[in-house]
């Protein structure tokens, strides 16, 4: 009988892919493509037994999502989400199996509001924002508020142990800055994303709850930012029509405006646990540092015994002074305009957040800051900058001591006053507050309690894998 051959698809990534049909690899690391592997038989019979034997075996994984729900922002970064969606990721969840709900966002929170209450969420194996960082943060809000909802947990309390999430989140980037996908991936390329999705990996990560007064504010797994990237953000948002490009006007605009804001930090050291945000390792996929701190942390009844207890064995410290920028991340934040990132130590899932304190000094030195972030230079390594790892931090702005000064600066007069300064930096006077920049949106107050959630949240990703050496490499049967 005549030979009978099936092609299958398979992920690879770039790095195997040059193994195989011995090219060289590509310079752009960890970016996976499809690739077409076809076998050949005598009998159609035994081909036909071959093919349906591999798509049991694949269905036969539990990891691998059957049913995704999908949210596309049409107007994030480039407006391409709708685009990249069609020609890039569908045909490839049409050729792995995966059924899709896609729905286009109508206004912004129109997914997060879905998922909290409407959504019927117990038919998809997981939720894809395809967007920025933005849309990630709308997927996170809903997921985590309907969990605790239904789990009959208080989100406005601060003490409160917060039930985990159980539905994976895929993010398909086509975003501005696109640092969460970037920073877990190891590159913001969508193809790559989609084939992450899949094969059903999974990366746990760690999410901050931000409060404020014990009322709840906002998560964040990636950038808290006061002073610099709080304006940068402020700014930025009125020029949207711009597109990405619009983070590196107002980038230049504050860092010429050199605004600092005098203010409060007491923060909860991490104790005991394994690395430091001047380690030279880097988080990278099945991390050992997070593993192991994730075992340091009693099971839930005991951990909130075991906060309880060392905040009041007074283990908090507390810094004051003029700072030109405070920055929590919780993850390195490497984007494309920052590869290692703002804290290029800093773990996905360790259950810390990295404070970086840059205190005033001049533009020079400010500049010299910020460019080590795009070079192999410390960025730690200046005497205007301090960083700790923390499990728990506060913030309080110098005029926001007061119940009295809070209810006038959150009347709207500070913000009035403080746009007059921004945009006419001329008149000299210094504006007392900025904002906080919360995985890209604006949190409209300054003085917050922030506390880091360990694991608990997770991707469809595996964290940044260590390019092999070809000697390494498995045999891509196994794959
Ligand atoms: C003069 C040279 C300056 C070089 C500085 C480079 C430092 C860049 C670090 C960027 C860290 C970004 C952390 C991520 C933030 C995003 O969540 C946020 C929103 O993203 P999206 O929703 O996709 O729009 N992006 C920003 O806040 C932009 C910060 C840009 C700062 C220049
Ligand atoms: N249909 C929509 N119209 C307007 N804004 C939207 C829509 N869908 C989502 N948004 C909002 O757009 C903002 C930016 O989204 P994001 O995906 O992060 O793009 P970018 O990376 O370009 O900032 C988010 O605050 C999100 O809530
Ligand atoms: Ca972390």
């Amino acid at each position: 009988s005549a030979e009978s051959s099936e092609t299958l698809f398979c992920p690879i990534s770039d790095t195997v892919a040059a193994e195989i049909f011995k090219k060289k690899p590509r310079s752009r690391h960890h970016r996976w493509r499809c690739a077409e592997v076809t076998f050949t038989c005598p009998e159609e019979a035994l081909c036909q037994h071959w093919v349906s034997s591999i798509r049991e075996q694949l269905a036969a994984i539990a990891s691998r999502p059957k049913h995704l729900l999908v949210y596309i922002n049409p107007y994030s970064g480039k407006r391409q989400g709708k685009r990249i969606y069609e020609r890039k990721v569908a045909p490839l969840f049409a050729q792995a199996g995966v059924s899709t709900h896609v729905i286009v966002t109508e206004r912004a929170n129109y997914a997060r509001d879905q998922l909290k209450t409407g959504a019927e969420l117990q038919k998809f194996d997981g939720v894809v924002c395809v967007g920025g960082d933005g849309m990630f943060s709308e997927i996170l809000h809903g997921l985590i508020w309907r969990t605790q909802i239904d789990g009959g947990v208080d989100p406005n309390c601060p003490e409160e142990e917060l039930i985990p999430c159980t539905l994976r989140i895929g993010i398909i980037p086509a975003g501005s800055t696109d640092c969460i996908c970037f920073a877990t991936v190891g590159t913001n390329d969508p193809v790559t994303s989609a084939l992450h999705i899949i094969v059903g990996d999974s990366q746990p990560m760690d999410v901050c709850s931000v409060h404020h007064n014990n009322t709840f504010l906002q998560y964040s797994v990636s950038l808290l930012g006061y002073g610099f990237y709080g304006d940068v953000l402020t700014d930025s948002e009125r020029k949207r029509w711009m597109g990405p490009a619009r983070y590196d006007l107002s980038g230049v605009k504050m860092f010429l405006t050199h605004h600092y804001y005098e203010g409060t930090v007491s923060y909860l050291p991490a104790k005991g646990i394994m690395g430091t945000p001047r380690d030279a390792a880097r988080c990278r996929s099945g991390c050992v540092v997070c593993q192991h701190n994730r075992q340091l942390l009693p099971e839930k009844a005991e951990r909130y015994e075991v906060d309880e207890a060392s905040e009041s064995d007074s283990e908090w410290r507390t810094l004051r002074g003029k700072f030109l920028a405070i920055n929590a991340a919780s993850m390195s934040c490497a984007c494309p305009r920052s590869p290692k990132g703002l804290s290029p130590a800093a773990h996905l899932a360790d259950g810390t957040t990295d404070l970086i304190l840059v205190r005033k000094c001049s533009r020079f030195d400010f500049l010299r800051h910020l460019l080590r972030h795009t070079s192999k230079d410390d960025q730690f390594d200046l005497a205007f900058v301090e960083v700790h790892r923390v499990r728990r931090f506060c913030f309080t702005p110098r005029h926001c001591q007061s119940d009295s000064d809070l209810d006038l600066r959150e009347n709207g007069k500070h913000q009035i006053f403080s746009q007059i300064c921004r945009d006419h930096p001329a008149c000299g006077c210094a504006p007392a507050y900025s904002s906080w920049n919360c995985d890209g949106e604006i949190l409209n107050h300054t003085a917050i309690d922030v506390r880091v959630h360990c694991q608990f949240i997770q991707l469809f990703a595996r964290g940044i894998e260590e390019p092999k050496v070809f000697e390494e490499l498995p045999n891509p049967c196994a794959i």
